[in-house]
């Protein structure tokens, strides 16, 4: 017997997910539905799969599953799409949200003109530097870089010109790397000013994606550890951007940007 589920795909900065309400659809297997869904030709196509729930401690829930089915801790683009979604499907009249992940809860703080909402400020919280910076060797290269915590984890690599970067081939063997028994998202940058940069992305269990949330973040606190930028920078994506402050005063890091809704539709599962 097949079950018909509504959906909601949605995208920040490209970062491509769909969205289930799983008040309305509880889901017994996310893990086999995001490997399903996600796929371009004979599911949805998506980057993963993102579910919002109730939650005791919050106003919402998320829980994330990247396009290979593992589960996230996190994610930033996301987190601004969900507080799009709630808003504007009526789920909350509030514009400050609170929303549980497997890292803590987040604030969002939505701005809204005529009913949408057309930004979303997300208080990510305080990134964990674990290695301000390391050397590791990966297909014959030796990389520097700045491994950090964004409550998922995040290895940093500043470069001189981002087009000499084949992440195809190095991204998965940087994502898989002996330091990495749980793996890790890449992010490679190249400081265009000292507030703001260009980044690609290889992201643990999705591969290259269009931008990342919180891989936005950890550049800009990498960018800060490594004394190349400001604290408050524009991080440009293949996407788009996001604008990511890391506070001084309270150690905390906001993320600003938009959130789309590109079509709604109902699947038999
Ligand atoms: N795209 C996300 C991060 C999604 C999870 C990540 N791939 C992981 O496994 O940690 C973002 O916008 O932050």
């Amino acid at each position: 017997m097949t079950n018909p589920i509504r959906f909601t795909k949605m995208h920040g900065a490209g970062n491509d997910y769909i969205y289930i309400n799983s008040m309305a659809y509880p889901l017994e297997n996310p893990e086999e539905l995001a490997i399903k869904l996600s796929a371009l030709h004979t599911g949805i196509g998506s980057d993963g799969l993102v579910l919002i729930g109730s939650s005791e401690k919050a106003d919402f829930s998320m829980r994330i599953f990247n396009a290979d089915g593992s589960e996230a801790m996190m994610c930033g683009n996301a987190s601004r799409c969900i507080g799009k979604y709630v808003y504007e499907a009526g789920l909350t009249n509030k514009e400050t949200v609170t929303l549980e992940t497997l890292s803590g809860i987040k604030i969002l703080q939505l701005t809204v003109s005529n009913g949408t909402v057309t930004e979303v400020t997300v208080d990510m919280g305080t990134p964990e530097i674990i290695e301000p910076s390391i050397e590791l060797k990966a297909d014959g290269q030796t990389y520097t870089g700045t491994i950090l915590s964004m409550g998922n984890p995040h290895l940093v690599i500043f470069v001189t010109n981002i087009n000499d970067i084949d992440l195809p081939a190095i991204g998965p063997k940087l994502e898989c790397h002996p330091l990495f028994p749980d793996r890790t998202n890449v992010e490679f940058v190249q400081v265009l000013k000292d507030d703001e940069v260009r980044m690609r992305v290889w992201e643990r269990g999705s591969g290259i994606t269009q931008a990342c949330g919180t891989g936005a973040c950890a550049t800009a606190v990498a960018g800060v550890v490594c004394g190349k930028t400001q604290r408050k920078t524009k991080v440009i994506m293949d996407g788009g951007p996001l604008t990511i402050h890391w506070d001084k005063d309270n150690g905390k890091v906001y993320m600003t940007g938009g959130a789309v809704t590109v079509f709604e539709g109902t699947i038999e599962i």
